[in-house]
């Protein structure tokens, strides 16, 4: 039997694009990048101010990118923390994985979301803050329990869907997904770590803010 990775993909939607690829490294690298993420980012819970009170977020994160690619996230100015080695690694797998179908990508940043349980998790948005540009591409890799990526039209025109993210997987969301959908991890009643990482391209900014 060969050993060779075999990354699989499905077209989930055409328009906006919505592909999603399973077996990005297969076994047992996979399983090591979860582990090795796990264990060596300094993942942290920061709070989000919800009506004048700050409130921890429920799950954990991390924004890692090149120093250029300040970020606004609910209001707040991040600097990315410097890329982890086992993140570009990651970065360039998605980039390759990504040209092999077409798809030319370039990414400066990242968001990693640690989800400790099925309780832990993202309520709805859309990646759309004005740095990654009018039509971001996001490339997220999942690593973990598989959970539900839940979807749904902002003008209403289409039914609520639900995205399974495998362990080893990779979501294309193309250039109007943030445009005409939002998403949300909600909570589930699994257990189990999971982990993912949100590849963008965020618009360098010049100098001092
Ligand atoms: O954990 C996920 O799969 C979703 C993450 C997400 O929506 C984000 O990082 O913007
Ligand atoms: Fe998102």
């Amino acid at each position: 039997m060969s050993t060779t990775k075999t990354c699989q993909r499905v077209t989930l939607l055409n328009s906006p694009l919505l592909i999603l690829f399973t077996g990005l490294h297969g076994e047992p690298a996979a399983a090591q990048v979860l582990a090795r993420l796990d264990r060596e980012l300094a993942w942290q819970r920061p709070t989000l101010r919800l009506y004048g009170r700050e409130h921890p977020i429920p799950r954990r994160q991390l924004w890692m990118g090149s120093p250029e690619a300040r970020y606004r996230y609910s209001g707040r100015d991040f600097l990315p923390e410097p890329w982890h080695p086992a993140v570009t690694a990651l970065r360039d797998r998605v980039v390759s994985t990504l040209a092999d179908a077409g798809t030319r990508a370039r990414f400066n940043s990242v968001l990693l979301n640690r989800y400790a349980n099925g309780e832990e998790r993202m309520g709805w948005h859309s990646d759309d803050e004005p740095e990654l540009g009018p039509a971001p591409l996001i490339a997220a890799v999942s690593l973990g329990v598989e959970r539900p990526l839940r979807f749904r039209w902002k003008d209403r025109s289409g039914e609520a869907f639900n995205v399974w993210l495998p362990h080893d997987s990779l979501l294309l969301m193309g250039p109007g997904v943030q445009e005409r959908l939002q998403h949300a991890l909600l909570p589930r009643r699994l257990p189990g770590l999971r982990i993912s990482l949100t590849f963008r391209w965020v618009a360098p900014t010049m100098g001092g803010a």
